[in-house]
This record gives structure tokens, C-alpha cells and sequence, in this order.
């Protein structure tokens, strides 16, 4: 995927990036990137929120990373959590070569330990988007570890990747009937597939 994006996209060109690889994995190898169908519900979604203080969970290569650090305001951070060491490697080189380093920090390890840490780590007082798409067993958890934090406030909203296809039934069931969030689905297909997936977005309502 990182050979596909050097030879194919221009640097400090995000869009060329984010083409590159969708090309790449619907015609060579397939990824698990949100892709370009849920990638036009998570531009509308980011664009709609304007978020000046963002949260990834599960970076990946950095595919939807570009996708959300290229819309977001001067100003404005977005903070990516990857465990797995090798991606986070390949993520950073994606990141740079579409030029968006600046808006965004890379942070390795597991989110259960990191969540806790991001206040007295960079300065966060809350988040205004995050973006769930790690370990699907992992969102419920994460998500209740981000209200014990405080790290979200009133009008937060949530958008989860993966909501049918692997699936996160007990967050589903959580942020659906919780009267702490409002949640609608969005329909779409698993990234380069026809089959179903969508995208859940839950607004904290504090
Ligand atoms: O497991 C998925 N994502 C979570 C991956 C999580 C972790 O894999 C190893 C690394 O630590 C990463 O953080 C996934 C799986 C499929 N899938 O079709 O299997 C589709 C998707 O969009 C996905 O995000
Ligand atoms: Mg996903």
C-alpha cells in the first residue's frame, strides 16, 4: 500500500493519497481502510462537526487519518491511537507524505492504557469527534473510558466504523439506548466489497 502511495501519489497531496490507496486495494490487495463509499459519510459527518479537537482509535495505515486531518480548520489537531507497531511505522510515512504531520500526533500503544493519559499528555480538555474503528471488542469499553475521563462533552459526536460487518453488537445496543446519546445508522458496504456495513453516529448529549 505505502509502495502504491509513492509511486502513484503526489506528495502534500492528500486527495492523490487517499485515491492511490482506494485504487490499490480494490484492484490488488484488499484492506481494511474505511474506504471510499464510508469515506464520503465520514467527510460529510467531519465537515458537518468542524471538530478543533479530533480522536482516532485504530490509525491503521493512516488511510482514514488522511481522510480527517485534510478537512479539518487551521488550528484544529487530531489525535490517532494504533497498538500495532508495524502499522503505526507505515501509518507516519502515509501521514507525511500527504503532508499532514502537522495536524496530527501518533500515538502507539493500547487505547484502554493511553485514553486515561491524553488530558495530562497534550493539553486535551474534551473531544469534539471520534473516530472508532479498532478493535471491535474494544468500542463499548473505550467509549465508557472516554466519559469516565471526561473526555467528552455535550454535542461530542461518536462515529463508529464496522457497526455490522465484523459487527460491534453490545456498542450498538449501548449508544442506542442509552439516553446519553442520540444515534442514527448510515448505510454503506464493507470497504471494496458489496457486502453491508455502515457507520453508527452517536451524539454525547452530556
Ligand atoms: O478489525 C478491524 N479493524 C480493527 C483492527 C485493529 C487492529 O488490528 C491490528 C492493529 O492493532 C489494529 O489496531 C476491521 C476489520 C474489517 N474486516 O472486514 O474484517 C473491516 C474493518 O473496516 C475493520 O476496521
Ligand atoms: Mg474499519
Amino acid at each position: 500500500m505505502l509502495k502504491a502511495v509513492q509511486k502513484n501519489a503526489t506528495k502534500g497531496d492528500p486527495q492523490s493519497v487517499i485515491s492511490a490507496i482506494d485504487h490499490y486495494c480494490r484492484n490488488k490487495e484488499w484492506a481494511m481502510n474505511v474506504g471510499d463509499d464510508k469515506g464520503l459519510i465520514l467527510d460529510s459527518v467531519l465537515t458537518e462537526v468542524n471538530p478543533s479537537a479530533a480522536l482516532e482509535l485504530g490509525t491503521y495505515c493512516g488511510y482514514s487519518t488522511v481522510r480527517i486531518a485534510r478537512l479539518l480548520s487551521p488550528g484544529s489537531k487530531l489525535i490517532t491511537v494504533e497498538f500495532n507497531p508495524a502499522f503505526a511505522a507505515v501509518a507516519r510515512q502515509i501521514i507525511a507524505y500527504a503532508g499532514l504531520q502537522d495536524k496530527v500526533t501518533l500515538v502507539e500503544g493500547p487505547s484502554g492504557d493511553l485514553i486515561p493519559k491524553l488530558r495530562e499528555r497534550f493539553g486535551v480538555k474534551s473531544f469534539d469527534f471520534v473516530f472508532l474503528d479498532h478493535w471491535k471488542d474494544r468500542y463499548l469499553l473505550d467509549t465508557k473510558l472516554l466519559e469516565d475521563c471526561g473526555l467528552l462533552q455535550k454535542g461530542t459526536v461518536l462515529l463508529a466504523d464496522n457497526v455490522i460487518c465484523p459487527g460491534t453488537p453490545e456498542y450498538l445496543k449501548y449508544v442506542r439506548s442509552s439516553p446519553r446519546y442520540e444515534s442514527r445508522y448510515y448505510k454503506s458496504n464493507l470497504e471494496y466489497t458489496k457486502l453491508e456495513d455502515g457507520l453508527e453516529k452517536s451524539v454525547f448529549l452530556g
